[in-house]
């Protein structure tokens, strides 16, 4: 599958799947992907009527004044009538309001993990999908992700066709090999649209998932070269024609040569080596062998950068003290030299924000023309930071205002 983007390609490369590769040299701060979801669907499957968001766009409903909810099971909401008009021909069909609301009732599935309660709801949204958009189906079985027939697959496989064996339209769809790689696609493959940023809220959580189609291609490496930014609540503090609030846009973190390949941080990137590699391993099936995981897998347990680990949240992060930084500040740049003892001391200086309970990545704003810009942009709490001050405005967790859906 080719990405809509001129300055990328999907290549193969060795040991890693597909992944995407520059195909002209990127310049820090370029947009180089804009993806909209093909799927989305929330974390509050069984209860829904406990949900702050929008069940169509996710915004949150905190500051709306005009929620409805849905006029036949009256548990989902929606910010307005014009997202649950969209809902209807959508994610929240018909049929879709009926076989959550039988999900709701069915007891054997409430009784089950919320994991499992989520799984379903993929399921739903993805039958759904199968139905309103076919080709857009082909495309999320086209994603990465093995097929086992394990437990959840079988149960979760009887759960749905039971659904499904009254009036739903084409209840052949689900076999169970098919609601197995499913599971595995989703597993693989989704995102995660977070609650909105607060100082104070240690363990930021999801708020619903979704499958963006193109931004699946990305690999993952401890030290990316892009990240990813949504606004889902606020506008980008840049013109971004015809942008929805569910979108995500893919924009480079520093310039990289034409034909390197382009890596997002499938988490933030403050996670210590042995959590990172449990990670990856655990939810997507490999061991991480970039730059930064080959030098820190030298390290003691209690090393860091300078030796400085400290505990936050009950995670070890990394810590420099200001003489490190200076130090570092003058002595490294960005390169290519992979011989460098410490690929991410520079990284983190340069490109982790320093608001508390953040550690979102920083990546400069889209250059206007040739002109880079020097204002640094948080992809987590939207903090806008200059190259010597930090600039205190736009704060994704306040500005909340409204975006084309
Ligand atoms: C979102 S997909 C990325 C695209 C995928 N490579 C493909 O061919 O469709 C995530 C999967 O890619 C592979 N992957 C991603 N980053 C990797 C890395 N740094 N090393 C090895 N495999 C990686 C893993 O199999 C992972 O489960």
């Amino acid at each position: 599958m080719a990405v809509p983007s001129s300055v990328l390609k999907v290549e193969e490369i060795q040991g890693r799947g597909r992944g995407i590769v520059a195909s002209q040299p990127l310049k820090a701060g370029q947009i180089i992907l804009t993806d909209s979801p093909i799927l989305l669907y929330p974390v509050s499957p069984i209860s829904p009527h406990s949900s702050s968001f929008c069940d169509h766009c996710f915004k949150s409903l905190q500051h709306q004044s005009s929620i409805v909810s849905c006029p036949s099971c009256r548990q989902y909401r929606f910010c307005n009538s014009i997202c649950l008009s969209k809902a209807h021909g959508f994610s929240h069909s018909t049929w879709v309001c009926q076989a959550l609301s039988q999900l709701q009732t069915n007891s054997v599935l409430v009784q089950q993990p919320l994991e499992r309660q989520l799984q379903a709801r993929f399921l739903v949204a993805a039958y759904n999908l199968a139905v309103t958009a076919p080709s857009n189906f082909q495309i999320l079985l086209s994603l990465q992700g093995s097929d086992d027939n394990d437990d959840a697959a079988q149960f979760l496989h009887s759960v749905i066709s039971s659904l499904f064996s009254g009036s739903y339209p084409r209840n052949e769809l689900f076999s169970l090999q098919v609601t197995s790689s499913l599971l595995a696609k989703d597993k693989l493959n989704a995102f995660g649209l977070m609650h909105p940023f607060s100082e104070n809220d240690e363990n930021r959580s999801v708020r619903a998932y979704g499958i963006y189609p193109y931004a699946s291609f990305f690999n993952h490496d401890c030290l990316p070269n892009a990240c990813r930014f949504d606004y889902v609540d606020v506008n980008p503090p840049y013109h971004a024609d015809g942008l929805n609030n569910t979108d995500f846009i893919i924009r480079m973190i520093h310039d990289v040569p034409q034909g390197r390949e382009i890596c997002l941080s499938y988490f933030p990137v403050n996670e210590n080596y042995s959590s990172r590699q449990k990670r990856l391993l655990e939810d997507y099936g490999f061991a991480c062998n970039c730059d930064r995981c080959n030098v820190e897998s030298n390290w003691s347990d209690n090393e860091s950068v300078e030796g400085d680990v400290e505990e936050e949240n009950g995670e070890e992060v990394m810590v420099m003290d200001d003489d490190d930084e200076e130090e570092q500040n003058e002595n490294m740049e960005p390169s290519d030299n992979d011989n460098n003892d410490f690929p991410h001391a520079y990284f983190f200086l340069k490109y982790m924000c320093d608001r508390t309970n953040c550690w979102g990545t920083l990546a400069p704003l889209p250059p206007q023309g040739d002109a880079l810009s020097n204002v640094m942009e948080c992809n987590v709490c939207g903090k806008l930071k200059s190259d010597d001050d930090n600039l205190n405005i736009d704060d994704k967790g306040q500005d909340e205002v409204a975006m084309e859906d």
